[in-house]
């Protein structure tokens, strides 16, 4: 199907999985418009994927500095442009910090997404691709996850998720014009093959591979292994990690889905591999890549994660079409491209 010339909102077009996402697109043949505030991103990372694309290609990219939660800016940009889709990335997403701070989670996610549900009512614009996550699945009792079992929160950041897919759902329930697609990604690592865009998280890590990332580059000194008494291979926790270019992909492949005349209503679909790796294996794998040695104390479990969890697969590969095609191995090697050329990141090390 020709994409060619079709304009698509990307918010929170700045941020990890945005910045992926957005050189995919205007591979695609899209235009981009993107909208953020820096919340937890940099606009180096916007120069970065112009250096990816190309002159001719980064002419097709809009920038407007919005907070989603400002809804007469929102419109401004609606105003301005008729979008065929929009990519809803933008949003507040680190577990710890939304058990400590809930409002801040409520107001930037559920506010900011009900903020462009409205706008997007008001100028027509009907198709949406919404950023989830496995989190949806609680501590799944059954692995692989499955998109149609019982969806539960384990804390706000999660409950946010839950809230926004039933709001789509209830949507477009009632208004049968919308065509929603919700994205569960598993876990997103790995960055661009020219290593000029990947994760660069604020503060400490909190997630495994940007913590193992500055380890290796000497931004800290150890990994700390949160449980190894797990009923699992090696005793640590399994996880479906997925490279974010595949993730990238995977927004394609909704996007077109969207623009095929018999899609209806509002569907989720896993993206993940379908595969299981331990802490330690993710270790391993890493250390193989990148030839350094990461240090490690094995730690007590950490509060609320879970045992084993992966993707059920097969919704995504028959009605999109789509497979991650990525192993750990690429995984690693393209983490560890990113973090050789950027130890401190996008902005280089602070004096
Ligand atoms: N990375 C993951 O592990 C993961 C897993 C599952 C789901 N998700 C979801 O995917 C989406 C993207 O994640 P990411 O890893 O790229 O995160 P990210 O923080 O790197 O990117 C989010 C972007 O949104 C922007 N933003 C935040 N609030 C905004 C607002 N009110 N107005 C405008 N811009 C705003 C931020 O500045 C940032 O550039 C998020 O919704 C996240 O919850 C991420
Ligand atoms: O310093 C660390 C960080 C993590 N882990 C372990 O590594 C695994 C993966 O952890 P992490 O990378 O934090 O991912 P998840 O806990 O699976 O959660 C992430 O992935 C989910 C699915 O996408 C999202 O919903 C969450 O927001 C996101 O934080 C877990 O067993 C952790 O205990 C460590 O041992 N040490």
């Amino acid at each position: 199907m020709k994409m060619e010339g079709k304009l698509v909102l990307v918010t929170g077009g700045a941020g990890f999985i945005g910045t992926h996402t957005v050189v995919q697109l205007l591979k695609e043949g899209f235009r981009v418009s993107i909208i953020d505030n820096f919340d937890n991103s940099v606009e180096e990372a916007l120069d970065r994927v112009k250096e990816v694309v190309g002159p001719a290609l980064a002419a097709k990219i809009e920038f407007h500095f919005v907070d989603l939660r400002n809804k007469d800016d929102l419109e401004k940009v609606f105003a301005k442009s008729k979008f065929d889709g929009v990519i809803h990335f933008a949003g507040r997403k680190a577990v710890g910090e939304s058990v400590e701070y809930p409002r801040r989670y409520f107001d930037n996610n559920l506010i900011g997404t009900i903020n462009l549900y409205e706008v997007m009512a008001k100028y027509n614009c009907k198709k949406m691709v919404f950023s989830s996550s496995s989190t949806v699945y609680g501590q799944p009792e059954k692995i692989p996850c499955v998109e149609d079992t019982e969806l539960k929160a384990m804390n706000p950041y999660g409950r946010t998720k839950l809230f926004l897919e039933e709001i789509a759902r209830d949507i477009s329930q009632a208004e049968s014009d919308w065509q929603i697609i919700l994205l569960r990604y598993f876990n997103p690592v790995a960055a661009h093959e020219s290593g000029k865009i990947g994760e660069d998280p604020k503060g400490i890590p909190n997630n495994l591979m940007p913590y193992i990332q500055q380890v290796a580059v000497g931004r800290l000194p150890e990994l700390n292994v949160y449980g190894h008494d797990y009923p699992t291979r090696d005793g640590t926790a399994i996880r479906d990690y997925i490279h974010v270019m595949d993730l990238a992909d995977g927004h394609i492949a909704a996007l077109k889905k969207l623009f095929t005349p018999d899609f209806k209503g509002c569907v989720p679909y896993n993206l993940g591999t379908g595969r299981g790796t331990s802490v330690l294996e993710m270790v391993a794998a890493f250390e193989k890549a990148s030839g350094k040695k990461i240090p490690m104390k094995l730690c007590p479990r950490r509060a609320g994660d879970a045992t084993a969890v992966y993707a059920a697969v097969d919704k995504a590969a028959k009605e999109l079409g789509w497979k991650a095609k990525h192993g750990i191995e690429e995984m690693c090697r393209d983490q560890w491209n990113w973090a050789s050329k950027n130890p401190w990141g996008y902005q280089g090390k602070k004096a």
